[in-house]
């Protein structure tokens, strides 16, 4: 990606004292998506970390990574699992507690959506302390399918959640702050 693009995509997220609670400094990423040239350069840009490998399938994130995962799954030809917060899964789950930058939840998955010869890449919209991608990735590690890692289009870099990740695959971010 060119570096005036990536200015633009960086310079189109608005901070957001405070939310959702006291101290922390919201990415809101809505600007982005209002528009679809930005949106466009956010997936072109996910789509580019994962370039010349074959994905059988992409795992996004309840909710905002599914903004992001199923257009990259549909760039990518491949599918897409949502890993669900608690209890919207109606078929057969595997589960994992976890604490995020603002809170703690458990992400599920159903039982049969990844298969162990599968290359799969998780996705969603913003790495802070990696406690949920992370949860997300010791699921996908269980269902024995082999993991390429995980591409974000946001990084707080300052939160250090890479450092939980790496362990299981490369980690790339399109914007990082
Ligand atoms: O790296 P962490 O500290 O775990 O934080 C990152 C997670 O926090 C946000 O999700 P949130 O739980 O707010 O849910 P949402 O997507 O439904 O807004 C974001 O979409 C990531 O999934
Ligand atoms: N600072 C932040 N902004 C937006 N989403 C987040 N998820 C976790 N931390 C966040």
């Amino acid at each position: 990606m060119s570096p005036s693009s990536l200015q633009r995509l960086r310079d189109a997220i608005r901070d957001v004292p405070d939310f959702p609670q006291p101290g922390v400094l919201f990415k809101d990423i809505t600007p982005v998506l209002a528009d679809g040239k930005l949106l466009n350069l956010a997936l072109d840009a996910m789509a580019e970390a994962v370039e010349g490998q074959r994905v059988d399938k992409v795992v996004g994130i309840d909710a905002r990574g599914f903004i992001f995962g199923a257009p990259l799954a549909a760039r990518l030809g491949c599918g897409f699992v949502p890993a669900r917060k608690k209890g919207k899964l109606p078929w057969r789950t595997r589960g994992v507690d976890y604490a995020l930058e603002y809170g703690s939840a458990c992400l599920e998955m159903h039982e049969d959506a990844v298969q162990p010869n599968e290359n799969v890449l998780l996705a969603d919209d913003l790495l802070a302390t990696g406690g949920t991608a992370g949860a997300a990735l010791t699921l996908l590690q269980q269902t024995g399918a082999n993991v390429l890692g995980s591409v974000f289009f946001i990084e707080l870099a300052f939160l250090h959640g890479r450092g939980k990740l790496e362990p299981f695959g490369p980690v790339q971010a399109v914007v990082t702050f």
